[in-house]
């Protein structure tokens, strides 16, 4: 597993893209709206084969960032480490006592399959897991 990205929460996408492009000296280099998770994400690079960063920006009223920002605010919202198989890694980590979401992958941005574990069996932190698809 490596760390390939951090999700940070953002209730306006635009405004939050122009302070990481001060903050980080460059631009979003890819918006992509993920529908069955209600989101629009940004993502920046954060330097040489740095962990990315996601920005998740709630896509219509309703979904899982949405509910994040009413209840907590914008902020860090979850951590997504690669894996090169992710089916094998879901049954590993179920039969190691993770509470997986899921029961399959699901579609993520960036050209991945994503699962996630809840938080409160990974220590309060909300975990993804993701694979890259085969291009
Ligand atoms: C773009 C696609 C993909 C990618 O390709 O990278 C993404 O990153 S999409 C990101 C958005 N999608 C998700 O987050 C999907 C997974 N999340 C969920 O299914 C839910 O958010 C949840 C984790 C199951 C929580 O939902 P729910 O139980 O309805 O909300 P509650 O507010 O009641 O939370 C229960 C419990 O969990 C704590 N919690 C919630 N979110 C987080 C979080 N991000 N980090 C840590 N803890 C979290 C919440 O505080 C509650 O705890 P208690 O208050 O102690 O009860
Ligand atoms: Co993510």
């Amino acid at each position: 597993m490596r760390l390939e990205h951090i999700g940070i929460a953002v209730a306006d996408l635009t405004q939050s893209e122009a302070l990481l492009q001060r903050l980080l000296g460059r631009g979003s280099y890819k918006r992509e709206t993920v529908a069955e998770q209600s989101v629009t994400t940004s993502f920046f690079t954060a330097g040489d084969g740095a962990a990315k960063l996601e920005l998740v920006a709630p896509e219509g009223h309703a979904g899982p960032v949405q509910k994040y920002l009413d209840k907590r605010g914008p902020g860090i919202h979850h951590l997504a480490f690669e894996v090169d198989d992710i089916v094998a890694e879901m049954q590993r980590l179920r039969e190691d006592g993770f509470e997986l979401l899921q029961d399959q992958p699901s579609e993520g941005a960036d050209n991945k399959l994503v699962c996630f574990l809840h938080p409160k069996s990974t220590g309060g932190v909300l975990v993804e897991i993701c694979q890259s698809r085969p291009t």
